[in-house]
């Protein structure tokens, strides 16, 4: 572990022991018999090869917001999403930190077809199953938790188990330099997740390291359409939103008029 001393560091940990103690009781085994193993993959890949857009999260509360908007059902919030026209979907599903839970991502599954993303801090391949066999489509890897070789053999996994991965980073080093084939998706978190600072520019300076074979994505801090506008013109085609759709009393109204509004989503 990179930051021992920070909250990152602090989620880690207990991930580590969450995920320890939940292995030696719910075996790969019967994660690949629940019905939702069986279906069949909607690529979000393919989603943004088509179209520039949003993927819209779902965030009841985090370490540096402690409640966003309890009140709203993540069925509402999903079905609104897709309704008002996102490309794709996230649902936090760490418990401790942010008060999500993969009940929520069966809850999301079943209220709308988008690709679906397991958003949580994945620090074993346990989770990539558990992922889709609650109703994933694709997970999150994070640059600042895992080693370069972790990265890729997560990717790797992923592809094995049918996911797709998003690789965030936040840092110059965090991108490996072979970056794995089943990685299709590269964010950029504008959110320092030691210290919770935003900044755009964060976005800006890392989108020149990425492969242009793969879909940039830029996460965090994001709430209008002048900073979308701004984005889309340094090759960002998706753009991650939690709390500047969440805040809203309807998400899914804030998010139809932020694409029309947008003249790259609209
Ligand atoms: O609510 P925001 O600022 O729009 O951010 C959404 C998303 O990018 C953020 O939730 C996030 C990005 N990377 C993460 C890693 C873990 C937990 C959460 C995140």
């Amino acid at each position: 572990m990179r930051y021992p001393d920070t909250i990152l560091g602090k989620i880690v940990a207990d991930k580590e022991r969450e995920i320890a103690s939940k292995k030696s009781l719910i075996s790969l085994t019967s994660l690949r018999d629940r019905p939702l193993y069986q279906r069949p993959r909607v690529s979000v890949v393919e989603a943004f090869k088509a179209q520039a857009g949003i993927i819209a999260e779902h965030k009841r509360r985090s370490p540096s917001r402690p409640s966003i908007n309890q009140g709203l059902s993540v069925q509402e919030v999903a079905a609104g999403y897709e309704k008002a026209g996102a490309r794709a979907l996230s649902v936090l599903t760490d418990g401790k930190y942010f008060g999500g839970s993969l009940e929520d991502l069966l809850l999301a599954r079943a209220s709308c077809s988008l690709p679906l993303l397991r958003k949580d801090f994945v620090v074993d391949t346990y989770q990539i199953t558990e992922a889709k066999a609650y109703g994933a489509d694709f997970v999150l890897l994070i640059g600042s938790v895992l080693e370069h070789h972790e990265i890729n053999e997560f990717a790797a996994y992923a592809q094995e188990e049918d996911m797709e991965v998003l690789l965030e980073i936040h840092q110059e080093d965090e991108l490996p330099a072979d970056l794995h084939p089943g990685i299709g998706l590269v964010g950029v978190n504008n959110r320092d997740l030691r210290t919770f600072e935003v900044s755009l520019e964060t976005s800006k300076r890392l989108s020149k390291l990425i492969p242009n074979n793969r879909i940039c994505i830029s996460e965090s801090g994001l709430s209008s359409k002048e900073e979308i506008d701004d984005l889309a013109s340094h090759g960002f085609r998706g753009f991650l939103i939690g709390e500047g759709l969440m805040k809203n009393q309807a998400p899914g109204e804030r998010l139809r008029q932020l694409i029309q509004e947008s003249k790259s989503l609209s």
